[in-house]
C-alpha cells in the first residue's frame, strides 16, 4: 500500500475536492469512522472525552463526538483554541451542541476513552503549555485512547515525538497511512492503525505519484524469480560468498545456505587459503573455491559466471579484505551485497566508496544496520531534521545503490527515489547472524535476475515473515528453511 507524507495528504484533499469532495465531507466521513471504531472496539466505557485542537483534527473531534452522543453516550468535549472562524473545523464545533470545557480543566479517568483529537497532520512544533499537559495528565491516568489520524505528538512525516507524545491503543487514519506510523517510535505510539476511507478516490494517487509504499508482497511478488522447467543450475544464478578467516566462517555459510534456499541453481563459497579446511569440512550441495588475492577473485567471476556475490559477513576488516571489496566495486560488473565487515572496510574511505561508485553502475545492495549507516553516512545519521526514510533515500543516491537500512522499521531506499517501510519485522530477529542470512536471500534474488530494489523489499519481507514462523527462541540456521517455505508459497500463489 502507497505511503502519503502529510504534504501529499494535503494535495490528495484537493485533488478529492476537484473531483467534488468537499473538505466538510471528508470532515463528516472521518469523524464517523472515529466514532464507528470507537463503539465497536471500546463498548465498555462509561464514558468519552473528545479533546480538540484548532485545526481539522479537532474538526473531525466534534464530528465524533456528536455522532457518538446521538448514539447515547456520555460525552463531554475539552478544547485547547477554538477553531478559526469560518473554517470546516468551526462549522463542525457549531454542530456540536454539548459543553465545551477548558482543555486545562480536563481531569482524566482511567475507565474514560479519551479521543485524541488535538492534532493531526497539521503539528508544526513541539507540544507545549495546556496540549502537552493535557497530554502528561492522560498518560498518568491511564484512560483508553482513541487517536484521530495520529497521537498528537506523533510526527506524521517522521513519527518523531515532537516535545511530548500519547500513547494510543488505537489510531485511525484516513486514506492511506503515513511514515509516522510506520516509523518508529510513532509506529509504537500509534497502537493498531485502522486505515479508514472517507471517500477520496484512489485516482488521485495517479496524479500524487506517491514513492512510498508499505512492504507488501503486492509490490514485487511479479518480479519474483520463476525458473523455466529447463533452466540448468548455473541459469538459476550463481551465488559467490565470501569466508572470513578460519575461526570466522560460519557467517558465510549462514549467507550461502540462505542463497541456496532462496533458489539459487549454485552457490559458492570463496575462501581465504586457511579457511578451506574448516570450511571443507561444514559445506555438503555448495561448492568451495580458495582464493588468495583479489585477481583470483575476478577471474572466478569471470570464468564460472558468477550472477551475485555476498561480501561482509564474517569477512574481517584488514588490508587484505579491503583489497578484495574495491577489486569487486572497482573492476568487477557483478551486482553485490555488501554487509557487515565490507561496510566497515567502505567507511574507513569513504571517497574512494563514493568516487567508485560514481564512475561505474554495478548493481549494488548495502545493508548497514544503525551503526554501520552511521559509519557509511555520518552527516545523515546526525541530521536530526531528517526521517529515516530521508536517511535512506539520500544515502541510496549518494551511493547510487539500493540501501536496506536495517533496524525494527527496515527501509528500503533505491537511488531513484522509490523506498519502502518494511512492518512484518519481529524481535526474534534481533539474533546473531540473522543479518548474515538476509545477506544471502537479497543476493540469491539478485542473482536469478530480480531487480534490486525489488529484490531488496522481497528479501526482507521474507526474512520478516520466516522470523515470525520461527518464532521464539529462534536461531539463525532456523532461517534459511523458513525462509525457503515462505518464498515458495508466495511463487506457488
Ligand atoms: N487529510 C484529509 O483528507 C483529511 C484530514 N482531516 C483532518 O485534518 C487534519 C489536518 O488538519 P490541519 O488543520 O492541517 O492540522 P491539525 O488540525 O493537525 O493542526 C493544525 C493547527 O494546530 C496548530 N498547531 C500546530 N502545532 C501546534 C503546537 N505544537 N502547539 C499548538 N498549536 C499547534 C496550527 O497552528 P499554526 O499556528 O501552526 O497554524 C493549526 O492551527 C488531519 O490530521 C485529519 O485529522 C479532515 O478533517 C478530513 C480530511
Ligand atoms: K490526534
Amino acid at each position: 500500500m502507497e505511503v502519503l507524507t502529510p504534504k501529499e495528504m494535503g494535495q490528495a484533499d484537493r485533488l478529492a475536492e476537484q473531483a467534488g469532495r468537499s473538505l466538510w465531507h471528508l470532515m463528516q466521513a472521518a469523524g464517523g469512522s472515529v466514532a464507528r471504531e470507537a463503539l465497536a472496539r471500546f463498548p465498555d466505557r462509561r464514558s468519552v472525552a473528545v479533546l480538540c485542537g484548532p485545526g481539522n483534527n479537532g474538526g473531525d473531534g466534534y464530528v465524533a463526538a456528536r455522532l457518538l452522543r446521538e448514539s447515547g453516550l456520555a460525552v463531554d468535549v475539552w478544547r485547547s483554541a477554538e477553531p478559526k472562524p469560518g473554517s470546516d473545523a468551526a462549522r463542525a464545533a457549531d454542530a456540536w451542541k454539548g459543553a465545551v470545557g477548558a482543555l486545562a480543566d480536563f481531569t482524566p479517568q482511567a475507565d474514560m476513552l479519551v479521543i485524541d483529537a488535538l492534532f493531526g497532520a497539521g503539528l508544526a512544533r513541539d507540544l507545549d503549555g495546556a496540549e502537552r499537559e493535557a497530554v502528561e495528565r492522560v498518560k498518568a491516568a491511564g484512560s483508553v485512547v482513541l487517536a484521530v489520524d495520529l497521537p498528537s505528538g506523533v510526527s506524521g512525516s517522521s513519527g518523531e515525538v515532537m516535545g511530548e507524545a500519547l500513547q494510543a491503543d488505537c489510531t485511525v487514519t484516513f486514506f492511506r497511512p503515513k511514515p509516522g506510523h510506520l516509523l518508529y517510535p510513532g509506529r509504537a505510539l500509534c497502537g493498531e492503525v485502522v486505515v479508514a476511507d472517507i471517500g477520496i478516490p484512489a485516482g488521485v494517487l495517479a496524479d500524487i505519484e506517491p514513492q512510498l509504499w508499505a512492504n507488501e508482497p503486492a509490490q514485487w511478488r511479479h518480479a519474483l524469480p520463476r525458473p523455466k522447467n529447463i533452466a540448468h543450475k548455473y541459469q538459476r544464478g550463481h551465488v559467490a560468498v565470501f569466508s572470513g578467516k578460519m575461526s570466522a566462517t560460519g557467517a558465510a555459510r549462514l549467507s550461502a545456505d540462505a542463497a541456496a534456499r532462496a533458489g539459487a541453481g549454485a552457490v559458492t563459497v570463496l575462501s581465504p587459503p586457511d579457511a578451506m579446511a574448516a570450511l571443507a569440512t561444514h559445506l555438503t550441495a555448495t561448492m568451495l573455491h580458495r582464493f588468495d588475492a583479489p585477481e583470483d577473485v575476478l577471474a572466478f567471476i569471470k570464468e564460472r559466471k558468477v550472477h551475485a556475490a555476498v561480501c561482509g559477513p564474517g569477512f574481517g576488516t584488514g588490508e587484505k579484505q579491503k583489497a578484495v571489496v574495491e577489486t569487486l566495486m572497482h573492476e568487477s560488473d557483478v551486482p553485490l551485497v555488501i554487509d557487515a565487515d565490507a561496510i566497515t572496510v567502505l567507511s574507513q574511505d569513504l571517497d574512494c566508496f563514493l568516487a567508485v561508485r560514481n564512475s561505474g553502475e554495478p548493481t549494488l545492495v548495502l545493508t548497514p544496520h544503525e551503526g554501520e549507516f552511521g559509519r557509511l553516512f555520518p552527516d545523515l545519521a546526525e541530521n536530526k531534521t531528517l526521517s529515516k526514510v530521508e536517511r535512506a533515500r539520500l544515502a541510496a543516491a549518494r551511493a547510487k545503490a539500493v540501501v536496506i537500512y536495517k533496524g525494527a522499521d527496515t527501509v528500503i531506499a533505491a537511488s531513484d527515489g522509490r523506498a519502502a517501510i518494511n512492518t512484518n519485522g519481529t524481535v526474534w530477529l534481533a539474533t546473531a547472524g540473522s543479518g548474515d542470512v538476509l545477506a544471502g536471500l537479497v543476493a540469491a534474488l539478485l542473482g536469478q535476475g530480480m531487480p534490486p530494489f525489488e529484490a531488496a523489499c522481497a528479501a526482507v519481507w521474507i526474512h520478516g515473515q520466516a522470523g515470525q514462523r520461527e518464532g521464539f527462541g529462534l536461531t539463525a540456521e532456523d532461517l534459511p528453511q523458513a525462509a525457503r517455505k515462505v518464498l515458495a508459497e508466495l511463487i506457488s500463489r
